[in-house]
């Protein structure tokens, strides 16, 4: 059993992207009423992170809150000439941080949607994260037959600064497909039930339940793959149609990948079988990214208990 582990202080975020509506509609309705994220044991913070972007329904005011949790930032010197989500994050960081810091929150969940298909996704930030490896495993069971990918952002340059990062155990829950600014139910539901089992498992936790040695099947972030573009930066191919909403299936070398405007098709020509994700993500348009592949991957979760 490995370090001391302790899950006390629960935050639950919304709206880090304001045009992400579960999130901020769940956290929303929590503020107002908090019975059905209470559990014995813990303290759980229902939190909006970015409210300007929440009132304007954008993702983002001046930059994206969710990269902005750098060192750099964290550690610049505090003013009004900061953008906003700088200053948002210095104030994220210190009431649930700071990053990095025993006195950092335990757990926090951070609520997403996306505009692809990936079904309701658990973003998992570190593969040596005992903790959180136990609560996926834990998720995953309590919702089969229906199916939890873990996507393991873990990667040399991929991987970005995040509001959950201040927390000891970061989780991101991604869920989708839903367009910014709309409420789907279907989406809306399925975020709130993985929500009530990472609860269930944190209160089992907190009760001294032990969890036993246990295996999670994780897709690990490999490669951001860009649209083709002309000299000028503009898109000159869509995803595939046979791409499209294909997120967590295999795409093998050779397989369609981009279709042109005149209707060619363009085809995947890496190495061997990859897992794409993201496909389509509208938000992702800016950040030069059509998709992500995956690799699939197990990975070893050991014993925890409450110390
Ligand atoms: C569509 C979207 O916003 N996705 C999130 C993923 C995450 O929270 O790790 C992001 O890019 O920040
Ligand atoms: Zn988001």
């Amino acid at each position: 059993i490995s370090p001391p582990y302790n899950a006390r202080r629960v935050a639950i975020f919304g709206g880090t992207h304001g045009n992400e509506m579960s999130g901020v509609t769940l956290v929303n309705l929590w503020i107002q009423n908090g019975k059905e994220i209470h559990r014995k044991g813990v303290e759980t913070k229902p939190f909006i992170t970015n409210p300007r972007a929440v009132e304007k329904c954008t993702r983002y005011v001046d930059t994206d809150l969710n990269r902005a949790f750098t060192t750099e930032n964290l550690s610049a010197p505090s003013g009004d000439d900061l953008p906003y989500e700088v200053q948002r994050a210095q104030q994220i960081n210190e009431i649930f941080g700071p990053k990095g810091s025993p006195e950092a929150y335990d757990v926090i969940f951070d609520l997403h949607n996306t505009t692809s298909n990936m079904g309701c996704t658990l973003i998992l930030e570190s593969s040596k994260d005992h903790f959180n490896l136990q609560m996926m495993h834990y998720i995953k069971k309590a919702i089969a037959p229906d199916s939890c990918p873990v996507l393991l952002t873990e990667h040399p340059l991929l991987k970005y600064s995040t509001s959950r990062s201040v927390a000891k155990h970061p989780i991101g829950l991604e869920v989708g497909p839903q367009p910014q600014g709309v409420l789907r139910s279907n989406i809306f539901e399925s975020m709130r039930v993985v929500l009530k089992h990472a609860l269930d498992f944190i209160e089992l936790f907190n009760e001294g339940l032990e969890f036993p040695p246990c295996t999670v099947d994780v897709f690990r972030v490999s490669e951001k793959m860009d649209y083709p573009r002309d000299t000028n930066g503009n898109i000159i191919a869509m995803v595939h149609p046979n791409l499209q909403d294909c997120d967590w299936e295999p795409l093998n070398p050779g397989d369609p990948m981009f279709q042109t405007f005149d209707g060619t098709t363009l085809r995947y020509e890496g190495a061997g079988t990859v897992y794409p994700t993201f496909i389509n993500e509208a938000a992702y348009y800016e950040k030069q990214q059509a998709f992500v592949t995956t690799r699939r991957e197990t990975l070893a979760a050991g014993a925890i208990k409450k110390t």
